[in-house]
């Protein structure tokens, strides 16, 4: 049968109007337009219940979306579910396992579950994967035994056995420690670099900036925005910081600049830059005129959580 190929500037997910409603619920996502391109690192991020897991599962073909479309690989889902799927590793919602296994038998049995693997490089297959994500020295330990990372990273050795052209993970690091969630990102660093598109969810901002190049910010079943990490960083403006024994001082010059949501920590006054500010040495010019020391003066750099805020007035579970 002719596979209909996606040309290498045609998105890997594209979706329009997607949305899903539970039985008996409100629309856990609604009216979704996802488009992620290859060979991204497209993070998609938003706090817990926003609509990330449901969006993936209808990504995955395993729920039907109520009204919408999605296209992934080129192809309608859920009806070329058969055809996508083997070319997508996912990683969703942990990864089942046999804990009275070792981890390479957990592997070998995976890969003779898939029709398509070659009984005979199985082995060899099993044993790459394990290298791939640093278990190679683990192999022969019962899967029970295994920290929460390692079963994450035994879950994601399972998505490697074959090729893929896009990995989709659910929270890969979502109940991890620090050390975990470090070779969770490495490896994701490594997977992009080689070329495999990563759909990644996360309600971690710092996570999205560390191992992203798009984002996508989802809140109430909604998308907020998409784009580049870099754009939507820029898109907010970072605040003013000034250091000064003269705060009060410093307060009112800067209010009469147009300088507003002040506040006062110690000796640093922070705040928002107006609308058309063209030249912050201006506002330092304004600040010596009126006698405030200024020891040191800067606009601090708008971060990813900076636009969240500025798109939905809320605050952000930053480091989970
Ligand atoms: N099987 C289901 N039946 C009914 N409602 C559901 C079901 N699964 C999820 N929901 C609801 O849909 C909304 C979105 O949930 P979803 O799991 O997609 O969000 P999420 O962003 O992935 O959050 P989390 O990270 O907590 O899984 C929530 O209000 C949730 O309660």
């Amino acid at each position: 049968m002719q596979e209909p190929a996606a040309g290498a500037g045609d998105p890997v997910i594209e979706t329009h109007g997607l949305a899903k409603r539970y039985r008996g619920g409100r629309l856990a996502v609604d009216g979704l337009d996802l488009v992620v391109p290859r060979g991204s690192v497209f993070g998609f991020l938003g706090p817990n219940g926003s609509g990330k897991t449901t969006t993936i599962r209808m990504l995955m073909g395993l729920i039907e979306p109520t009204s919408g479309t999605a296209r992934v690989l080129g192809e309608e889902m859920p009806r070329a579910v058969r055809r996508v799927l083997p070319k997508v590793g996912a990683l969703i919602e942990g990864p089942a396992l046999y804990g009275f296994l070792s981890g390479r038998d957990n592997l070998v049995r995976l890969d003779a579950a898939d029709p398509a693997a070659d009984p005979r490089t199985r082995a060899a297959r099993v044993g790459a994967a394990l290298d791939r994500v640093g278990l190679g020295a683990a192999a022969g330990r019962k899967a029970r035994a295994y920290s929460l990372g390692m079963k994450q990273r035994l879950g994601l050795a399972a998505a490697l056995l074959q090729p893929r052209e896009l990995l989709v993970l659910d929270e890969p690091t979502n109940g991890l420690d620090p050390q975990g969630m470090r070779e969770i990102r490495s490896l994701v660093r490594s997977l992009a670099a080689e070329g495999t598109t990563v759909f990644l969810s996360s309600h971690l901002l710092d996570e999205i900036e560390q191992v992203c190049t798009h984002v996508a910010v989802m809140a109430r079943g909604r998308l907020l925005t998409q784009g580049t990490v870099a754009e939507l960083a820029a898109s907010a403006r970072g605040r003013l910081a000034v250091t000064t024994p003269d705060t009060a001082e410093a307060v009112r010059v800067l209010k009469e600049h147009g300088v507003h949501d002040l506040t006062v920590t110690g000796d640093r006054v922070t705040g928002e830059p107006p609308a058309g500010l063209a030249e912050p040495a201006d506002l330092v010019a304004a600040l010596v005129r009126a006698g405030v020391r200024v020891r040191a003066f800067g606009a601090e750099r708008a971060s990813l959580e900076d636009a969240f805020v500025a798109l939905t007035g809320e605050g952000f579970d930053v480091a989970g």
